[in-house]
């Protein structure tokens, strides 16, 4: 006690963004009920926590970049580790449905936005969770490079990694991404055919020039699967992917097939690696290839 003020420290480490709050009010309210306190102050201390940042990139739209994005979270957080999703496609953000969080709005504390918790343990921040998508139409570089800065520099807490499900393309707020939250690694998606893979080359390039590492290509839609027979053909060709890893010298991370389970599952805020389904495997394979490029680099 200070004169009539109670000062309170807390060891918030290991606590995420809501649970400090949580902690924070509950002091206040308990203290401020006390006889002869007319002030509550707590100071939350916590172990800075080294995040990193991974970029999901691709040449061209709708090749699954977002889903790959989700599952790999999901994914990453059912290994052990502390992982959050940007969704920094300005344009066209589909992680709030993705991850089960469609109209959700995030409170901001401190100027800063507390990520919304979606249901499978993987915190979230996305510009559909803020405006409405056609608003986010008419903006030009410098306001969607601000909109990606406040998801990015939001109250992660103790989030370890955040994957960023970057727009397609090589545009503004690539550029803004470069510059302000240089990511530790990049994950390219594709799907084989000719035109996306010349794309992706596109987007690793980008990556290249601003010295992010490519931790690896995954190739997206490879080989549709029946559902009633089990049979697998290949609309879009497949391996075309694989070899351009090899021929480019990038490592290879994975082929995604194309399957209504992982359409679906998009659809209905279900991500199939939240199960331990056949295709939660696919993406459970890529996601430990890259926890062990994560253990690999220094942090
Ligand atoms: N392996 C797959 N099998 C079946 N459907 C898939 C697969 N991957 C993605 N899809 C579906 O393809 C569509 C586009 O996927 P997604 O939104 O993830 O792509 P994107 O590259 O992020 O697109 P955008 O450029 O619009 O952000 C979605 O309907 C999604 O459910």
């Amino acid at each position: 006690m200070v004169n009539d003020r109670a000062v309170v420290v807390v060891d918030a480490s290991g606590l995420g963004a809501g649970e400090r709050s949580d902690v924070e009010r509950a002091i206040t309210d308990i203290l401020g009920e006390e006889e002869g306190v007319s002030e509550v102050r707590v100071a939350m201390m916590a172990d800075k926590v080294h995040r990193r940042i991974i970029a999901v990139g691709s040449g061209k739209g709708g090749v699954g970049k977002s889903t790959l994005t989700t599952n790999l979270a999901v994914a990453l957080q059912r290994m052990g580790m502390k992982v959050g999703v940007v969704d920094a496609d300005v344009y066209g953000p589909s992680q709030p449905k993705l991850l089960a969080t469609e109209g959700q709005k995030p409170r901001a504390e401190n100027d800063k936005l507390i990520p919304i918790e979606s249901k499978y343990g993987v915190p979230v921040l996305s510009m559909g969770h803020l405006v409405k998508p056609a608003q986010a139409l008419a903006w030009r570089g410098p306001m969607a490079g601000n909109a990606l800065s406040q998801l990015v520099d939001a109250d992660w807490g103790d989030t370890e990694l955040l994957l960023i499900d970057l727009p397609p393309g090589t545009g503004d707020v690539q550029l803004s991404m470069l510059q302000k939250h240089k990511p530790d690694g990049a994950v390219l998606v594709s799907t084989p055919q000719d035109l996306a893979l010349i794309d992706a080359a596109r987007a690793g390039q980008l990556f290249e020039q601003g010295k992010v590492p490519i931790i690896g290509l995954v190739e997206n839609m490879a080989g549709y699967q029946c559902p009633h027979c089990g049979e697998t053909s290949d609309p879009f060709g497949s391996g075309g992917f694989e070899k351009v890893a090899d021929s480019i010298d990038l490592p290879f991370l994975g082929r995604i097939p194309l399957t209504l389970d992982i359409r679906k599952a998009g659809d209905s805020g279900e991500p199939v690696a939240a199960s331990d389904s056949e295709q939660g495997d696919a993406f459970r394979a890529i996601a430990a290839k890259i926890a062990d490029w994560l253990a690999q680099e220094p942090a």
